[in-house]
């Protein structure tokens, strides 16, 4: 199609928004399996520049939905080859690929400041808070967008006009309680959990207390079973030393099907309202003969877990019996992709689900759950991606106030639902905020010096504050880091800190201040820092403002205000364990949204 006639389509159907579009330059951070769509919607719908940053290699398994990719593009960057394939759709587009961590320094605030719309693509919490956070620094607005399975969720993001993305927590990683884990498990996931964080790791890895899947919150009130439960690792320690010897795997098995399962039973209390567990004996139970290992699809039979139990363990002692001879390292971890680990940990939680009476699962669905595997859909990814471009729309026509958060999923009456934007939540550590550039030789200056001469002298804070750099870095009651440089606590060029008036209840407290840290200007080299202007830092609102008086008046959504957070600390704190989860937020009203962009309705989609 020649440039003119794919204008005049264009022109025809987006009308005065196509000027608007063809001047954009655009961001998109993840040429993954949205960004894939995203890109191709970008270029089709004549967006005039795309920059595509993503830091990794095309990999086999992508290709089935990141469709600008090919068998021949394998280990290829994604975002050089995302650029070479979606450049043949529109060549009006100008594309720019970086093969780059979105974090890297030269992403800094005046280079995201260049764009008009900036989409994240991204798959995980941590990228996405760092784009939201440089998003607004340089008051760029963006849509965030992510899938997971048949579920999907678009959001605009604006400052000071809508929630960021870190104005509402994000789910936890689910943790199990050890006891559930170690003693009564009742799921088969339990017994997964069991076999691939806990006996894998004492027979070839790192001990229990490195596992991130066990909550041992409740440890002190089950003080004597932790007890035991830690004499019984000591125990399986000891067997590890008999790895490469015949009766290596007639030993583990011994051990924690029988030997332990017999000690668990003599604890009669635990079993008075739960069925208990049916220890299992190595010598009768069959063995069988197999020459490969069974099908993954269909649940195996006792003896075929045995003998893959058996079978794995010898192929996973050869294999550190090898390393051992080449003096390497010894610790072998999880993966779900290496078969005989999925074999070991597979035919073990089997083992154990026969133990506690629980349902059996194929290798295939064990490897899913042990790996935390949530399919990937294409078409959720598609239409998701479409949503982005349809509220780009709204943002590019000044009309954000129109936009929606949209949400795809599959469990209600209707695919997709939508919900007015929120207004930023004033507790929030990321946009709740004033803003400050600061000045400094990090590499001198010390927390106490910015906290006395910058945060008490010149903007007269009390004593009570918190500082924060990801994680908390300083309060009146942890002050381990008053001593050192800036350098030292990882604070560099670019870096921002977060301010937090912990004043008492009854006294007003200012809204959190974010300092955007410079490395300075050489003009003054034998000092540490540039005193800042006093800026004036609001004081925090009560309540947010609703969004709907501000911009959507006269309609009645119905929706639920967000759960604001009253303890950003405590956030913060939970925050460090928060870091690789999806996005998954479900919306919290159904609502129908008239005169909106998009609705479906009994399976028919109307667009304004
Ligand atoms: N910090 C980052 N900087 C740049 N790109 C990133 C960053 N973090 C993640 N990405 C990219 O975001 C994309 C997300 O895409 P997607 O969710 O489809 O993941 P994937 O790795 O391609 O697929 P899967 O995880 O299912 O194998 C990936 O291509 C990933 O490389
Ligand atoms: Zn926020």
């Amino acid at each position: 199609m020649t440039r003119a006639g794919r204008d005049k389509f264009a022109q025809k159907s987006l009308g005065g928004l196509h000027r608007n579009i063809k001047q954009a330059k655009c961001l998109m951070v993840g040429a993954g399996g949205i960004g894939c769509e995203l890109l191709k919607n970008l270029v089709l719908t004549g967006f005039g520049e795309i920059h595509i940053v993503d830091l990794d290699t095309i990999d086999l398994s992508n290709l089935n939905r990141q469709f600008l990719f090919g068998r021949q593009h394998i280990k290829k960057p994604k975002a050089l080859v995302a650029k070479e394939t979606a450049s043949r759709f529109n060549p009006n587009t100008k594309l720019t690929a970086h093969h780059a961590n979105i974090k890297d320094s030269n992403f800094n605030v005046a280079w995201f400041k260049s764009f008009t719309i900036v989409f994240n693509a991204l798959d995980n919490l941590d990228a996405r808070r760092h784009v939201n956070k440089m998003c607004l620094a340089a008051d760029v607005p963006l849509i965030e967008s992510g899938t997971t399975g048949f579920n999907g969720q678009v959001q605009v993001i604006s400052k000071a006009v809508t929630e960021c993305y870190d104005c509402t927590t994000k789910p936890i990683p689910k943790s199990f309680p050890v006891c559930t884990i170690r003693s009564t498990p009742s799921q088969p996931i339990h017994c997964i959990v069991w076999a691939k964080s806990y006996l894998f790791n004492e027979l070839f890895g790192a001990s229990e207390d490195e596992v991130p899947e066990f909550d041992h919150s409740e440890d002190t009130d089950n003080a004597q079973e932790i007890k035991n439960l830690r004499q019984e690792a000591q125990e399986l320690k000891r067997i590890r030393e008999t790895l490469g010897q015949p009766e290596f795997a007639q030993n583990v098995f011994e051990k924690v099907f029988n030997k332990d399962i017999t000690r668990l039973l003599e604890m009669k209390d635990m079993w008075k309202n739960r069925k208990p567990p049916a220890p299992l004996s190595f010598t009768s139970l069959s063995r069988g003969s197999l020459s490969s290992c069974p099908s993954d699809q269909r649940i195996w039979t006792p003896e075929e877990n045995l003998w893959v139990f058996c079978d794995s363990l010898d192929r996973l002692s050869l294999r550190i019996l090898g390393l051992k001879s080449m003096g390497e390292d010894l610790l072998l971890s999880f993966d779900k992709d290496d078969e005989d680990k999925l074999d070991f940990v597979a035919a073990s939680a089997n083992l154990r689900s026969q133990v506690f009476d629980i349902g059996c699962q194929s290798k295939f669905n064990i490897k899913q759950m042990a790996g935390n595997i949530i399919p990937a859909i294409a078409t959720t990814n598609a239409i998701t991606a479409g949503i982005c471009v349809m509220q780009a729309f709204k943002v590019l026509k000044q009309k954000i106030k129109d936009a929606r958060m949209v949400f795809l999923s599959m469990s209600g009456d209707r695919g997709l639902i939508t919900e007015p934007l929120r207004t930023p939540n004033p507790s929030c550590q990321i946009c709740g905020v004033a803003r400050l550039d600061f000045e400094c030789d990090t590499s001198k200056i010390q927390l106490q010096e910015f906290i006395k001469v910058v945060l008490q002298d010149v903007f007269e804070y009390s004593p009570s504050i918190s500082i924060l750099h990801d994680k908390l870095i300083y309060d009146e009651e942890y002050d381990d880091n008053l001593d050192a440089s800036f350098e030292n606590l990882g604070i560099t060029d670019g870096s921002f800190l977060t301010i937090l008036d912990e004043s008492d209840d009854d006294q007003p407290r200012r809204v959190n201040l974010i300092v955007q840290i410079k490395t300075r200007s050489p003009s003054e080299p034998e000092k540490s820092f540039v005193i800042p202007h006093r800026i004036d830092i609001p004081m925090k609102q009560a309540q947010p403002p609703s969004l709907d008086s501000l911009v959507l008046s006269g309609k009645d959504f119905g929706r639920n205000n967000s759960p604001h957070v009253s303890n950003e600390v405590e956030q913060s704190r939970k925050r460090k364990a928060e870091d690789t989860l999806d996005s998954n937020q479900e919306p919290s009203k159904k609502v129908k949204a008239e005169g909106e962009i998009i609705i479906i309705d009994d399976g028919y989609i109307e667009i304004d």
